[in-house]
């Protein structure tokens, strides 16, 4: 996580675009986060906007807004999320997702720097830092002809990849801590604190939700604890029984470890999707299209 934090700090003042790559609730939103508020645009917005929620037929209106009346339900302008991020930072979150039409759009708005609102006859000029971000392999998707490579070198500029929370262990305990604390502050109680047991049962799972899913799980235990002491059997049940990932594990491609992800998560939750999606951090509609996208069996097999 320094590492990660130096390299954020590094590229703060710079107008330069950033790639944040990593699997889901590990961090990514807040790494950019921290990028704009470090940066000189910290008083302007951070838009995020979720690419794998933007429609091939509403993009236009999503992204670069409407003037009052420009279609049926119009019935005022909108600025949308590129002119709402002007002086600012536009985050694009699951860039990956995005259809090759909409990729097409998107470039045209990071080379020329103007939008023209649907129903508007007059482009308007933004100033706006990119940040990106995605779970998937960009590079193998230009080679598979699903991502324009155009783009993919517009946007791959500063590339930072954030590991998965089961990859730098040493954060584990610190982060539950610092959720503890939260949660603490939160209702005004003394923080509780974690039993030999449970806090070795944190480093040993494998935490396919990342961060998310650790933030999750100390909420929880903070609820469900009797005293002061979280105990082994205050944790969610994965963790209980949570055995050391295998050492020498070959290094994996990320969306092979995402696929590995979501499978393991539905495996754990028996094949329950709600389970499944509040164990991994994500609504049910992503993870959804996620196993539609990776072919992931959802029934015992
Ligand atoms: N280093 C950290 N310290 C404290 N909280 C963190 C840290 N990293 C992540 N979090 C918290 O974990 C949650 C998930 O983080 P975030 O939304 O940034 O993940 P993400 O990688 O963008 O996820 P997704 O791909 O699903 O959008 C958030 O609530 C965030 O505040």
């Amino acid at each position: 996580m320094i590492s990660i934090k130096s390299i954020a700090s590094t590229v703060a003042p710079r107008q330069c675009t950033v790639m944040i790559l990593g699997e889901t609730g590990a961090g990514k939103e807040m790494v950019a986060r921290y990028i704009h508020a470090e940066s000189d645009r910290r008083d302007a917005p951070l838009i995020p906007v979720d690419c794998s929620a933007l429609s091939d037929t509403l993009f236009e209106s999503q992204m670069f807004g409407h003037v009052q009346g420009a279609f049926t339900g119009a019935v005022r302008e909108s600025l949308g999320f590129v002119r709402a991020a002007d002086g600012g930072t536009l985050f694009l979150d699951e860039v990956g997702e995005l259809s090759l039409p909409l990729q097409a759009k998107l470039l045209r708005v990071i080379q020329e720097r103007c939008v023209t609102p649907v129903g508007d006859t007059r482009a308007h000029e933004v100033d706006i830092r990119f940040i990106a971000a995605t779970h998937r392999d960009l590079a193998k998707m230009v080679r598979e002809g699903t991502f324009r490579e155009d783009l993919f070198f517009r946007l791959n500029v500063v590339v930072t990849t954030l590991p998965p929370l089961r990859e730098r262990a040493e954060d584990i305990l610190p982060l539950a801590n610092h959720f503890l604390q939260k949660q603490a502050d939160l209702y005004d109680e003394p923080a509780r604190r974690l039993s030999d047991a449970a806090a070795a049962a944190l480093v040993r799972y494998s935490w396919p939700g990342n961060v998310r899913e650790l933030a999750n799980a100390m909420e929880s235990a903070h609820v469900l604890a009797q005293g002061d002491v979280i105990e082994l059997a205050d944790l969610p049940m994965q963790l209980q029984s949570a055995r050391p990932t295998p050492a020498g594990t070959p290094e994996l491609c990320l969306s092979e470890l995402e696929r590995r992800t979501i499978a393991e998560a539905l495996r754990r939750t028996d094949y329950c999707k709600a389970k499944a999606s509040r164990m991994l951090g994500i609504n049910i509609q992503r993870l959804n299209r996620r196993i539609e996208r990776l072919n992931i069996s959802t029934r015992h097999s």
